[in-house]
């Protein structure tokens, strides 16, 4: 179909939701995004530019597919929920700028935590290339969805996703601020974290509990070191098992000796009072280095 109105305007928005009976489901997340301008600026945000190569996760009923297309990317969707692909192919449009929009955009009915994009992508994209993630993500899964396209082996040069405000501040988060965790930690040893912009939780239909910040996520050119990966997370998820509690309590778990800690303590030089937020990620990699490898 053909329409004047963008979908992501409230009324577009509501009249597909009239027409086909849309109830949207809580236990997928669906949340659609009636904002326009926030929808327009998502798409800036990802500095996407005709012939971009596009991975949307969760097109609900096409509102940001529909700009990311308008903006001449090429779109290949994953989305979890059988009822949206018939709504997403009649209200698509059917040409931008006289070029079909089949040609650039592909849905497939599939988890993206089941995705495999060497064997779903290559028929669509050039593989050779990187694709930029786009997404309105469904809050349920927005850590596994990161850790996921992190560990995937996907050739991206950046992710922009909307998630829920908070978890965009401990993604973005520096070390003495009441964010910055585990999470903040593990993303940060491979990515840079921007949040672009916040969002109300009124721009939303249905409306959730909490606002959306979308944050942009890129590959470090250089990322460090920090030996074996899950022994790093575990380190530093041990050290912050009691925030509150100084870095030579929380390291009792990890090094019974106090002989040991004070020694460590040192060579990192902190007061041994500091507190685990207030560590830079080399004193975390540091600490690692510094813990057994547990068998
Ligand atoms: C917050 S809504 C966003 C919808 C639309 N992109 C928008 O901005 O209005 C999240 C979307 O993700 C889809 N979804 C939920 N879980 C998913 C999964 N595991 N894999 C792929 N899509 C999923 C939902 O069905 C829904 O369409």
């Amino acid at each position: 179909m053909n329409n004047e109105i963008p979908i992501g305007s409230a009324v577009r928005t509501q009249a597909i939701i009239n027409q086909y009976f849309v109830r949207a489901k809580k236990n997928l997340g669906q949340n659609f995004l009636v904002d326009l301008d926030a929808i327009r600026a998502i798409v800036n945000a990802a500095e996407v530019e005709p012939g971009d190569q596009v991975i949307e996760i969760g097109p609900g009923i096409g509102s940001l597919t529909e700009q990311l297309l308008l903006a001449g990317a090429k779109v290949f969707a994953y989305e979890i929920d059988e009822d949206l692909p018939t709504i997403l192919e009649h209200e698509l449009p059917n040409k931008i700028n006289g070029i079909p929009c089949a040609e650039r955009f592909k849905l497939i009915l599939k988890d993206i935590l089941k995705a495999d994009f060497d064997q779903d992508l290559s028929d669509f994209f050039d593989m050779t290339r990187p694709v930029k993630v786009v997404a309105n993500l469904p809050y349920y899964i927005t850590t596994p969805i990161i850790f996921f396209l992190g560990n995937t082996g996907l050739n991206f040069s950046s992710l922009t996703l909307m998630m829920q405000k908070e978890v965009a501040e401990r993604l973005q988060a520096s070390p003495n601020s009441k964010d910055y965790g585990p999470l903040t930690i593990a993303v940060q040893t491979e990515m840079s974290a921007q949040i672009a912009l916040t969002v109300p939780s009124t721009s939303f239909i249905p409306r959730p509990k909490v606002d959306s910040s979308v944050v942009v996520l890129r590959p470090l050119a250089e990322k460090p070191a920090v030996g074996e990966r899950q022994h790093f997370n575990w380190v530093v998820k041990m050290c912050f098992a009691q925030r509150r509690k100084t870095l030579n309590n929380n390291l009792k778990n990890l090094l019974q000796d106090q002989e040991q800690r004070t020694r460590l303590i040192a060579e990192l030089g902190v007061d041994p009072r500091v507190r685990p937020e207030q560590l830079t990620i080399s004193q975390f990699i540091q600490i690692a280095q510094a813990v057994p490898i547990k068998k």
